[in-house]
């Protein structure tokens, strides 16, 4: 059994930091809706008797960062004091203590800035895990049992469509070919798309050149913001589509612009240009929505992509049975933790639903490629119409930075689940006391933050 020894694991101190990046100086990250995020994420730094550490974090787009960081610290009294070791032995009964307070779980449940807070937790504690156990997180993934991976969920809502036996089973079913699939991951890794050509801040030179770069890098699938305005999308992927050539992939995503019907519409005129998905054409929220969407742009040969705002396992489980999702997005720091996020694949291979991770994020790439790499060695066991999302981004921040080698990621190899911050990061970026946000004030590039917002300081 590889839960560790209980000495020295009594939690003592979980940290949480507002680190923010000045990413929407560049429209880097820009889409439809979050026309000029800040690159951002509360980052949980969790401390045991002993100085073991393990570090986390939740994405979002700048403002309302410090929410997230004050719903860490409200969620502390949860942890602290509490044994790292005896968490990991009943990690479900543990996740559904930290999701379900009875006083807290009215601001969710299991859904908005809570969860988010919940997921930067959990991360740190599955860091921390994996650091524990000296293996990259996917492998220690991979090296659990069925029964020991499965202990971790929470089945809870979700047993209509998975219980935890039939889990069980599914996870045996595979084990037979485990090592070989763990072997084919370190030897050639898992194929990456890029987003990094069409943000939608990017001018008409900018997306040719970035065009360039990444088919130089090796890259065959390209994902393009949409949902402003059609003559632009039209414009802008009818150049993609000539740059990168009709042997390679166009994905659009327009992040929730459009109503249903006006969903369908713009995307019979994008059509033309066969894009192979389209993300988020609508409200998240919206699973009816995303069938009739599906449905209609099935003879187009175009899917519908979503997940990255998808609340949680029980919206996931809906929009999988419903049609309304062909490819499932999940996000390592939206839902709560990796625990909920297991549920998630478990429940998208029964129903044969492609899970195609959301990256467009800070630390984002860094984590979704270990629960990829877990799918394919003991889940799903294809890559076929699968692949990791790539925004280059923020990479330099992390000590264990994703690294993505002729448009494939590479097998993580260090210890953890690759969250790990560099300490100067923490001092430059950090909001707004980091050196880079004084020196961003006092030039005058962002306001001072009024004492509103102050609230975290
Ligand atoms: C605000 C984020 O950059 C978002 O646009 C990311 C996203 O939708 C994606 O990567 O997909
Ligand atoms: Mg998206």
């Amino acid at each position: 059994m590889p839960f560790p020894s209980k000495n020295g694991l009594k939690i003592t101190q979980i940290d949480v930091n507002d680190v923010r990046f000045p990413t929407s100086l560049g429209g880097h990250g820009s889409d439809a809706l979050h026309t000029d995020p800040n690159y951002s994420c509360a980052y949980v730094t969790t401390t045991t008797e002993n100085g073991k550490q393990g570090f986390g974090l939740t994405f979002t787009c700048g403002r309302g960062t410090e929410i997230v960081v004050l719903t860490v610290r409200a969620m502390k009294k949860f942890i602290l004091g509490r044994n790292a070791a005896e968490i990991f032995a009943d990690f479900a009964g543990f996740w559904r203590a930290i999701t379900n307070d009875s006083q807290m779980r009215w601001l969710g449940p299991e859904k908005g800035v809570v969860h988010l807070a919940v997921a930067a937790i959990l991360n740190s504690l599955w860091d921390l895990w994996a650091r524990l156990e000296n293996k990259p997180l996917w492998r220690l993934l991979v090296d659990l049992t069925p029964e020991e991976l499965v202990s971790t969920i929470d089945f809870r809502y979700i047993t209509d469509v998975i219980t935890k036996d039939e889990a069980i089973k599914l996870l045996k079913d595979k084990l037979a070919r485990k090592d070989e699939k763990v072997k084919e991951l370190s030897e050639k890794g898992y194929p990456a798309y890029t987003t990094q050509v069409g943000w939608m801040g990017y001018s008409d030179a900018l997306v040719k050149e970035l065009c360039n770069k990444y088919l130089d890098l090796g890259f065959q699938h390209f994902k393009v913001k949409v949902g402003l305005n059609l003559e632009d999308d039209i414009r802008r992927c009818t150049a993609v589509r000539k740059y990168i050539g009709d042997d390679k992939v166009l994905m659009v995503d327009a992040n929730q612009a459009w109503s249903v019907g006006e969903a369908i519409e713009w995307m019979k005129k994008l059509a033309p240009l066969k894009p192979m998905w389209i993300e988020e054409p609508t409200s998240p929220d919206d699973v009816l929505g995303h069938a009739a969407i599906s449905k209609a742009l099935r003879p187009y040969g175009i899917g519908v992509a979503t997940g990255e705002m998808c609340a949680n396992r029980v919206m996931f489980k809906q929009f999988l049975q419903s049609g309304g999702m062909q490819y499932c997005q999940i996000d390592s720091a939206r839902i709560g933790g990796v625990n909920e996020i297991l549920s998630v694949y478990l429940m998208a291979e029964k129903l044969k639903v492609k899970v195609c991770p959301h990256a467009g994020g800070v630390g984002l790439c860094e984590m979704v490629q270990h629960l990829q790499f877990w799918d394919y060695a003991c889940v799903s066991g294809t890559m076929e119409g699968r692949l990791i999302e790539y925004v280059d981004q923020q990479h330099e921040h992390f000590y264990d930075p994703c690294v993505v080698e002729n448009a494939r990621y590479l097998a993580p190899k260090l210890p953890g689940y690759s969250t790990k911050m560099l300490p100067e990061t923490l001092k430059k970026f950090s909001y707004p006391k980091g050196s880079e946000w004084q020196h961003m004030f006092k030039e005058g590039i962002f306001p001072r933050p009024d004492e509103a917002e102050l609230v975290n300081v």
